[in-house]
């Protein structure tokens, strides 16, 4: 059974406000899925709750449903904090919890690195009722601001992590301290987390002693019947491809009849590869664009709202962009490096395959990642099948001379731009690339 199965029960009988009900209904989000079903009546009830769900499954929902049903019977003061650990899944969430209460006239504020610092200060002391943000630009707020901009945190009553497994490691273990500690302490507050990679650091909590004068701790994962860690609308596949001609199997997919017009996510482990792809796909006129941690945040946000718009339809990116965006047109995810850690690659291939619409995952696989792709089978759970849409001659005959001569070309022109250097002074001043920077 899918997470998307309807199986009764709506979400006025799981507790939501009526008004809720009604925003929901106009986004044609009606029959509740199986983790929304689970952790709804648990967080009404007052439960902290850990909730494990696949990629796409609707934990925003299941979090944000009742938290703000909580709200509205007395909308006042700063109510909840929402971390994530990337700007553009912070803005998302934002925009989601501005779009659900629009009708309550709710106030909900971004504090995420790469924007103001002064503008974000200015929002948090008109006292909003929700502040969404990456952990270390509002561990910075909190560090350097007084009373009258942070001192509302003390009331709040609850507190969510998103993409929870992620936050609890250690880049991120400094900046969660300092925000937690304005916090209410853990008895007076309602603390949610949710992943779609459940790990040993989310499962301690779980097995966490009960705290006294509180409700025990709600701990859902949804069971799939097949054990496997992703939805059972993607389709999996990998790839053979010498590491020299990469970029020329990608070009060839991009343009194949079958995915001529697909709407595709690359992810790339390195910010590097990111920007030479982009320049040389721009350079054979596919409409592309980036994301990733070395540009400016006005150009990450651009480069997404036009792939969001559908005016790019490829967009390159590290793993900034692995977890939690919902763009339902995606159709295809490549994975052109693969990743060390097998639940990267749940992430990434979960931008795909969403609220039970098909898509499709490629692994493009180099002499050295075969055992990478063994331990991302054996932690899915799921053999993947070989691509067989490409064929060698093909590709060669057709994609390689021009592919190469706009590598070239890209290759001469970043390094006319100085990339290179940039990077290194930025990734000195940000602490290393990791795919995820302090912000
Ligand atoms: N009950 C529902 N009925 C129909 N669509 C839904 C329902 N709940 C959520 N959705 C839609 O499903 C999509 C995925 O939801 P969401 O982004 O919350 O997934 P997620 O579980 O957080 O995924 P990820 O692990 O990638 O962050 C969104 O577009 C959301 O609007």
């Amino acid at each position: 059974m899918t997470s998307f199965t309807e199986s009764g029960g709506n979400f006025s009988t799981l507790g939501i406000s009526k008004w809720l009900v009604e925003a929901l209904r106009s986004m044609k989000i009606t029959q509740p899925t199986d983790i929304q079903r689970a952790c709804i009546p648990q967080i009404l009830g007052g439960r902290d709750c850990i909730g494990g769900a696949k990629t796409g499954s609707g934990k925003t929902i299941a979090f944000a449903g009742p938290i703000l049903t909580k709200w509205s019977e007395d909308p006042s003061g700063m109510f909840g904090v929402v971390l994530t650990p990337t700007r553009e899944l912070a803005m998302q969430i934002a925009e989601q919890f501005t779009a659900l209460g629009s009708s309550m006239n709710i106030r909900v504020a971004l504090v995420v690195g790469g924007e103001s610092i002064v503008n974000q200060a200015i929002e948090l002391q008109k006292k909003p009722h929700f502040i969404v943000a990456t952990p270390g630009r509002l561990a910075h707020h909190v560090m350097n601001s007084g009373e009258d901009t942070v001192g509302g945190l003390k009331r709040v009553k609850f507190l969510v992590l998103d993409e929870a497994d992620i936050l609890l490691t250690d880049t991120f273990t400094e900046d969660l301290a300092t925000c937690v500690g304005v916090l209410p302490p853990k008895t007076s507050r309602q603390n949610l987390l949710f992943t779609a990679t459940v790990t040993d650091q989310v499962q301690m909590l779980q097995n966490a002693p009960p705290v006294p004068g509180k409700p025990k701790l709600f701990s859902y994962e949804v069971e799939s019947m097949d054990n496997v860690a992703v939805p059972a609308t993607l389709k999996t596949t990998y790839l053979l491809v010498p590491e020299q001609v990469k970029e020329a199997y990608l070009y060839q997919i991009l343009t194949s009849s079958t995915y001529g017009e697909a709407t595709a996510i690359i992810f790339v482990n390195r910010t590097v590869t990111a920007e030479i792809l982009r320049r040389t796909l721009k350079q054979l006129d596919v409409r592309v664009a980036s994301l990733h941690s070395q540009m400016p945040q006005q150009e990450r946000t651009n480069s997404l709202h036009r792939f969001r718009a559908n005016a790019a339809r490829v967009l390159i990116a590290t793993d900034v962009a692995s977890r939690g965006l919902d763009i339902p047109t995606v159709q295809l995810v490549v994975n052109y490096d693969i990743s060390a850690n097998p639940d990267t690659f749940i992430h990434r291939a979960g931008r795909t395959a969403r609220a039970g619409r098909a898509g499709e995952s490629i692994c493009f696989v180099g002499q050295r990642d075969v055992e990478r792709i063994e331990a991302i089978e054996e932690r899915i759970n799921k053999k993947m099948d070989q691509f067989t849409d490409v064929h060698d001659t093909a590709v060669i005959r057709k994609a390689l001379s021009k592919v190469t001569a706009a590598k070239r070309e890209s290759l001469m022109a970043m390094e006319k731009e100085n990339f290179g250097e940039r990077r290194k002074i930025n990734n000195r001043k940000n602490g290393k690339e990791k795919g995820y920077r302090k912000d």
